[in-house]
């Protein structure tokens, strides 16, 4: 740490040493912390643009000649970056950012490091499909690689087997992945245009990004589908020191704000003497933290649980992650429709017309337990017949999500098969947790764990709910109240009661 202090001080960086410290926190690596009370609204070390490590100010772009570098196709995903802190850290003491390179870890807990028998305890959840270990790989010996071997004048062929091989490429994707920050281009290196890294990333692009202040970090090497209208005005960073906080639940007292030449972390809260000083993530599930940043958050989940229980096995239904959420495939839709073969056709038409009014093809449940009113129209829209189908086109809108007794039946069946598709019960998974001693169990397994329970709790609370108001919309029905309703109805109006008991809270 004194190394990169004292780099950073030297090359231009500002820190408040009198009220910011960084130490060691257990399961947690470094971090920041209060070394006496700080206020809100105070500027806590701030970071010359010369310092921030991208595509923009790596000299590696411009080396390869920005032309080659476009024509590789270096400028989409994170190939670009990767690259550039491979040949930075290939570059020694020579680097601008030596001494902050090597304090970087090696090693990491994300599942792309889990071996299979690890990686089996997270079935289910949609962590393993989302690593991207196959897109990386194809990244590297497609668009990396090549190019590496093609420039011997910049990448000594004898530094390849230990700068730049596929094991350095997913260690610095990893970096990357739990460490950058978007971070707007700067007008003047603008000009040089060398693309944007962003592309196709699951980092933060879905986070709403105020123009003068930086919104939560991450990033991924996983890139997806390149999407044409890239934000080329977002340049994926490295920041140094900006990079040492960690973050918990809302817990968020400082963040990352936009100044002309530099980034200032600033305290968005007061912070008393000894605290840690947190940065959000974005108040990630614990799925997507294990994912980009190989830890979960477990905290009380209701105001009543003392907080100081840490040890989910002291109390483990206690303790979780309340913005955990449960994805749904809309192809496990289709598959709990069992739609007949001669439909199949009329079913990719009527999905077709979905993705292109702006429906997912994952709908999310999350810890309000209510059904998410897209996974509704979307099964009605799937069970329109012919004349209804027509109308909706004509109408140029999804069907309403209108919660009747057939939907219900259907929702019910949705979740019933997702909860099925873990191989354990969220009861299993507690008595593991409580019978194994925390030797016992790996992190690996434990975070595993801690992703499961958190996701079959969403899935188990919602289809309790969901059951019982099909009971009580029977009951309503047959009991007749004055006029006999259809339960449809009943569970229509008591949708209605409850939408307006919610807006009220
Ligand atoms: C942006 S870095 C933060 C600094 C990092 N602790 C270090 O030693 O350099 C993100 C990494 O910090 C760790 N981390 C952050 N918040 C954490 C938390 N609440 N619990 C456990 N680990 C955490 C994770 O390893 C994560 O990948």
């Amino acid at each position: 740490m004194n190394a990169v202090l004292s780099w950073f001080a030297t090359n231009g960086g500002k820190i408040d040493s009198a009220s910011v410290g960084f130490t060691e926190f257990d399961g947690a690596g470094r971090g920041a912390v209060a070394l006496r009370d700080i206020p809100e609204g105070h500027v806590l070390f701030k970071i010359p643009r010369s310092l921030i490590l991208s595509t923009t100010t790596s000299a590696l772009p411009r080396r390869v000649g920005l032309e080659q570098w476009r024509a590789r196709g270096m400028h989409r995903g994170w190939a670009g970056l990767i690259l550039c802190v491979m040949w930075e850290t290939a570059n020694g003491a020579a680097s601008r950012w030596a001494p902050y390179l090597e304090s970087l870890p090696s090693t990491f807990d994300t599942p792309m490091f889990w071996s299979e028998e690890d990686l089996e305890e997270l079935r289910g959840t949609s962590v393993v499909e989302k690593l991207g270990k196959a897109d990386a790989e194809k990244d590297f010996s497609e668009k990396v690689l090549p190019l590496v071997q093609s420039r011997p004048d910049i990448f000594p062929p004898e530094t390849i087997p230990s700068f730049y091989t596929l094991e350095v490429y997913h260690i610095m994707g990893s970096r990357i992945l739990s460490r950058s920050f978007d971070v707007e281009r700067d007008e003047e290196e603008g000009e040089a245009d060398v693309g944007n890294t962003s592309s196709g990333s699951a980092m933060d692009v879905d986070e709403p990004h105020a123009p003068e202040q930086e919104d939560g970090e991450g990033s991924s090497e996983d890139g997806e589908a390149e999407d044409e209208d890239e934000d080329d005005s977002i340049v994926v960073s490295m920041v140094p020191l900006a990079d040492m906080l960690n973050a918990r639940y809302e817990c968020e007292n400082a963040k990352l704000f936009y100044e002309k030449d530099s980034l200032g972390m600033m305290s968005t809260k007061p912070i008393k003497t000894g605290e840690q000083i947190w940065n959000t993530y974005g108040d990630l599930p614990n799925a997507e933290l294990l994912r980009r940043y190989g830890h979960v958050d477990l905290v009380p989940l209701n105001e009543s649980t003392d907080a100081s229980t840490s040890d989910p096995s002291a109390n483990p239904s206690a303790l979780g992650n309340p913005g955990d959420v449960v994805e749904i495939r809309a192809d496990l839709v289709l598959s709990v429709l069992d739609l007949p073969p001669q439909s199949e056709a009329k079913t990719k038409e009527r999905i077709d017309w979905w993705l292109e009014q702006g429906g997912d093809d994952v709908l999310i449940l999350d810890s309000d337990h209510t059904i998410p009113p897209a996974l509704i129209s979307l099964i009605r829209l799937l069970q329109l017949d012919d004349a209804d189908w027509a109308k909706t086109v004509e109408k140029d809108k999804p069907p309403k999500p209108k919660l009747d007794a057939e939907s219900m039946g259907v929702v019910i069946r949705v979740l019933e098969r997702r909860l099925g598709e873990y191989p354990t019960t969220v009861d299993t998974d507690i008595a593991l947790l409580l019978q194994t001693t925390n030797t016992e169990l790996s992190l690996n397994k434990k975070h595993a764990l801690a992703v499961r329970i958190g996701e079959k709790r969403i899935l188990e609370r919602t289809l309790e709910d969901a059951r019982a108001r099909v009971v009580a919309a029977a009951v309503a029905a047959s009991s007749g109240n004055g006029k006999k309703r259809k339960a449809g109805e009943e569970l229509e109006a008591e949708r209605n009661t409850r939408t307006k008991t919610q807006r009220k809270r």
